[in-house]
This record gives C-alpha cells, structure tokens and sequence, in this order.
C-alpha cells in the first residue's frame, strides 16, 4: 500500500517537472517576444513609454475571463503580474516613488501594481513622490488617495492642483491591520504604536480588546513596527510586511473595524494612456464664481450619458473660499460622449485639467 502510494507520487511529481519544463520554456519564449515588442516600439514614436498600463490591463481582465479554476482569479493574476514585471524589466527597468518607509502599505501596493521587478524607492512624504517623478528620477510614484473609512488623503489630491503630472492607474488594496509586538500576550504591553489613520481604523477593536491600553500616533505604520520591536512593552498596529521586517510575532490578524476596509492609491507619471476598453477618468475643475456653478459643471455628463464615481473639494489656495473640484468618471477622455461633456464644462469653469484617464484596476 505504502509503495502504491509512492509509485503514485513519483508519477504526479514526474507530471509536475514536465509541465514546469513547458511552463519554463513558454515563458522564455514570451520573454523574447516581450523583447521584439521593445524593440518596435524603439522604432516607433512611443514617446520612450515602454511601460503600458492600458495593454497590462488588457492581459489581465483576459485572464480573469480564461480562469476556469481551481485557481482564484487573484493567484492567477499576481502570477501574470510577475511575469510581466520581468519582461518588462529586461526592456526598461522601471523606479517607482512610493510613500515610506518599507513595509508600509504603500509598498505593497507599488509591488502589488508593478510586480517585484521594479526598483521601489521609498520617500519621506507625497511631495517627495511628485517630485522625484517630475524630475524623471523616478518613472512613476504611487500615493494613497482615499481610504474607505477615513475618507480622502487632501495632501495628495492638493500636489494635483500646482503639479503637471498624470494619472496613469488606481490600485484598490484591501487593507487587513494586524497587532503586533515582542510580547505573546496582550496583557504585557502597555502602549500601541501606529500611524493616526490605522488607530481610526482599529478604534472599535481597542476599545473591546485593550481599553487599558495607551495609543500613540506616529509617522508610518512600519515606523511604528520599528518602535515595538526594541521595545519590551509596546506593540504595533501595521501590515503582515512589517511584522515580518522588525521580527514581531502577531497576536491578532484582522483587527481593522471594517472588514472590506480597503485604501485606493494612484499611480502617477507623465504617460497620458490610451483606452483600455474599460477606463475611468479624473478631471479637476475650478468654478466660476457664479450662482449655480457646480450644477451647470456636472450637468453635460448627465446629459452625455456619463457615471460619476467620486467628487472631492479642496480650496484653490487661489483666494478665500475659491474651491477646485476633483471628478472621477466613467470612461476615457477620447470616448466621443466624455470628450463633448468635458468641452461643455469647460464653458462654465476657469480651468479644467484631465488629470488622467486610466484602467480600473483588475
Ligand atoms: O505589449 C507591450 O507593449 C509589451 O511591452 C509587453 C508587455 C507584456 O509582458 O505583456 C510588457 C510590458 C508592458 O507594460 C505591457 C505588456
């Protein structure tokens, strides 16, 4: 029976080196492939854009739609992820500013985008993100931009209103805080480290399980998982990542108040997209000082047909109670029905700028 047995294994793992040895050798030929797209667009007036969001975009939703199992949609589409992270660094690879330290959550959503074929440089503050990209240090930045129970993050949607750059794609990254510290029991730890946003998100969860306990709000949540680790009393609230990088042990996974908590990042860059048959767009918009403004602005995409997702206000630092608009829609900027809403606007605002038009994320 045992020998049965082993027989059996030893056939399935012979099944298993020869599917690998295919996989393997399919891999390498699309690599080269991926290498003679390169070249063409050398030859071409690509504009030196070797990265495509639009075409990544496009490869993944179809593999969505292959997946018959027993496989999750989500393995499947980190696994061709990576593996366009690779064809694409042996074109050009690519820098990629992100919001600080390692072992934030951002992090993950740059590796998450991109795959880990990308050199991740990790900045101070969103500021630090928008200009490493501008000065072309940096091919792309990512920067959170609203969270679902915290709402939107004002200090990147104001760098949009003095920056050129462009929105070139969104990543909607579920958010899962974990309880971390030297210690194995809560009843040892006296202070819990995390950035502001990541308490908010944990209060209910504080309050039920560590009332005695003190919170102190610091810069990141990794800063915060570096400060448990040489500290005997103190734990952190911070990302899987970060329990990881500072040694911690988690004492309790998933502790955020809402279960769908989830925080949406952009990526930035100076590439304007074009369609990848399912898009979003972002405008920004400042009024006029009229009565009525805001009705006659988002009135030609009612009349157009057009879905909108999301309005935002931030003062124009252009004068007291001067307002812009931040307006995500459905669809692309070269979409007939959009491209007429948005000239129509343009009667009623003294400025408005597509930010970007991008692919949902996959
Ligand atoms: O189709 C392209 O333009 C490619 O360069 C190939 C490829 C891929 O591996 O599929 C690689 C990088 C681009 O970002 C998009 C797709």
């Amino acid at each position: 029976m045992a020998n049965d047995n082993q027989q059996w294994l030893n056939s399935l793992r012979t099944q298993i080196d020869d599917i690998d040895t295919n996989i393997q050798s399919l891999i390498s030929k699309r690599a080269q492939i991926a290498n003679e797209v390169a070249q063409s667009k050398a030859k071409s007036d690509s504009g030196g854009f070797y990265y495509r969001p639009e075409r990544e975009a496009q490869v993944l939703r179809a593999v969505k739609q292959r997946n018959q199992g027993p496989l999750s949609d989500e393995s499947l589409i980190r696994l061709f992820k990576e593996i366009m992270s690779a064809c694409l660094a042996q074109q050009k690879p690519l820098n990629i500013a992100f919001l600080g330290p390692e072992g934030t959550f951002s992090e993950m959503a740059t590796y998450n985008f991109f795959g880990h074929s990308v050199k991740a440089m990790p900045e101070s503050t969103i500021d630090r993100v928008f200009a490493e990209v501008e000065a072309g240090i940096a091919d792309f930045g990512v920067v959170p931009i609203e969270n679902s129970t915290e709402g939107a993050v004002n200090s990147t949607l104001d760098m949009f209103i003095g920056s050129p750059l462009k929105i070139c794609g969104e990543i909607d990254l579920p958010i899962h805080h974990n309880l971390m510290s030297k210690q194995a029991l809560i009843k040892d730890i006296n202070v819990v480290f995390s950035h502001r946003q990541s308490l908010a998100q944990c209060r209910s969860w504080l309050r039920e399980h560590a009332p005695h306990i003190e919170t102190v709000a610091v810069s990141s949540n990794a800063e915060a998982a570096r400060k448990a680790s040489f500290n005997e009393h103190a734990a952190a609230i911070a990302g899987e990542s970060a329990a990881v990088m500072y040694g911690l042990k988690i004492l309790h996974s998933d502790i955020e108040d809402q279960a769908d908590n989830a925080t949406r990042f952009l990526v930035i860059g100076k590439q304007l997209l074009t369609k990848s048959g399912d898009d979003k767009s972002s405008l920004m918009v400042a009024g006029k000082d009229e009565p009525g403004v805001l009705f006659q602005i988002l009135k030609p995409l009612n009349d157009h047909g057009i879905s909108m997702k999301r309005i935002e206000s931030r003062p124009s630092k252009r004068g007291k109670w001067d307002y812009v608009f931040f307006i995500d829609v459905e669809g692309h900027v070269e979409d007939e029905n959009l491209s007429q809403a948005i000239a129509e606007m343009q009667r009623f605002t003294s400025n408005l700028k597509v930010l970007g038009s991008y692919p949902k994320s996959v």
